[in-house]
């Protein structure tokens, strides 16, 4: 596919999500009915549709109307981009800009420049202060791609070594003691020896700074009762280097925690309700509650247009009832860990206020917020105790 061609793809994708279909789920039909695509274009095409995803309101604004070519000539324009080599109409490239489109778009301003929804720029404010504008602005770009080095596999060196061999660069990253940032190559990790071999896994740089941040518990009694995938449960096993025990609502979302832990060498214990109450109290329980993932809206950016007030309401409801349910699971000396991946105070301190008021026996012993950034996206750690 010509770059045109490509450019022309993601535009007829972009009107389907505005009609309501999820971004995966529209590239996945593109991509089965367009044989002729390859690897390089599917994931050029992907990259498009992504980064208008991140910049839905501004890319209208600059390409002056609501559809997806108009928000590819918004994106186009503020990447500096040559419209005219891309707009020629030759092939399957889009047709020329008309005049009507040449004179079409003004400059983003307030919410708009920001891509945040209306409703949500208060609280936005409120949440993050003067850094409010700059954090809005980042989530606006693409994160890194970032990895966590599996301590009970190897090294960071070795995994840097082992990475280069498959031909893929990373360096060290600050944001934790395992964490890579993958510089060149990031395609070609998921076939890679080190990724099959268990010595790396794909982790944001921050989800691994908040799995250090937590107190040493080490070889206790663990429980990741929010498991989903495993990813913060592994962390915590090779941090650690003792069992977790794994609980989440949806059984079905741990399905692949066998074999990533038996890929890492980790100790993960899938658990239903009746084994988690059975085996408390534990030494460490952590919650990485379901929340907005407004600190990852960099990796997820739809999340950033569907969530409504009332959706935050209902996950505002959910993070109080789980603290509420994991709490008599703690040990009298243990460690409860609530985590997010969220940066409205909403889902975080206010959580966690809430639940200090209920229980008046509990206190707050260490509270950490990232900001999303070049190591790591936005997360949130309170750590509590009795
Ligand atoms: C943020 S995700 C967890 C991500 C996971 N810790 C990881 O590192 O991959 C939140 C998880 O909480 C689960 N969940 C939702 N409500 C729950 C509840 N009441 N009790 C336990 N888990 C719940 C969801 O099914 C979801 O998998």
């Amino acid at each position: 596919m010509t770059p045109g061609a490509r450019v022309e793809a993601a535009a007829g994708i972009l009107d389907t999500v505005r009609d309501g279909t999820p971004a995966e789920v529209a590239l996945t039909r593109w991509a089965r009915a367009s044989r002729f695509a390859g690897s390089k274009d599917r994931a050029a095409v992907r990259d498009h549709v992504f980064d208008a995803l991140r910049r839905w309101r501004s890319c209208a604004v600059r390409g002056g109307a609501d559809t997806g070519r108009a928000r590819m000539i918004g994106l186009l324009r503020e990447e500096g981009a040559d419209l005219a080599a891309l707009f020629n109409g030759a092939g399957h490239a889009p047709a020329p800009l008309s005049a009507q489109e040449l004179e079409a778009g003004t400059e983003p301003q307030g919410a708009d420049a920001l891509d945040l929804p209306d409703w949500l720029l208060p609280l936005w404010q409120q949440s993050l202060g003067d850094a409010a504008s700059d954090v809005a602005e980042t989530l606006r770009h693409r994160a890194p791609v970032m990895l966590r080095v599996n301590t009970l596999r190897g090294t960071r060196d070795a995994a840097r070594g082992a990475l280069a061999e498959a031909g893929i660069a990373a360096m060290n990253a600050a944001s934790a003691p395992t964490a890579l940032i993958v510089t060149e190559g990031a395609r070609r990790i998921a076939q890679s020896a080190p990724y099959t071999a268990g010595l790396v896994e794909l982790q944001d740089g921050s989800s691994q700074a908040m799995v250090h941040e937590i107190p040493d518990v080490s070889s206790r009694k663990i429980l990741d009762f929010c498991a989903g995938g495993g990813g913060k449960a592994l962390a915590l096993a090779a941090r650690f280097g003792c069992p977790v025990l794994a609980h989440d609502a949806a059984p079905d979302r741990m399905k692949d925690i066998p074999a990533r832990a038996a890929r890492a060498g980790a100790d993960i214990r899938l658990a239903g309700n009746a084994e988690v109450e059975a085996a408390a109290p534990y030494d460490l329980v952590l919650v990485d509650v379901p929340c907005s993932g407004s600190g990852a809206w960099r990796r997820a950016p739809e999340g950033k247009w569907t969530l409504t007030p009332d959706k935050l309401e209902a996950l505002n409801t959910t993070q109080d009832r789980i603290l509420e349910q994991v709490a008599p699971l703690v040990a009298p000396e243990g460690v409860l860990a609530y985590a997010t991946c969220s940066l409205l105070e909403c889902e975080n301190s206010q959580r966690v206020e809430a639940f200090l008021q209920r229980r008046k026996d509990w206190r707050l012993v260490h509270e950490r917020r990232w900001l999303p950034g070049a190591e790591g996206d936005g997360f949130y750690l309170a750590v509590l105790a009795k």
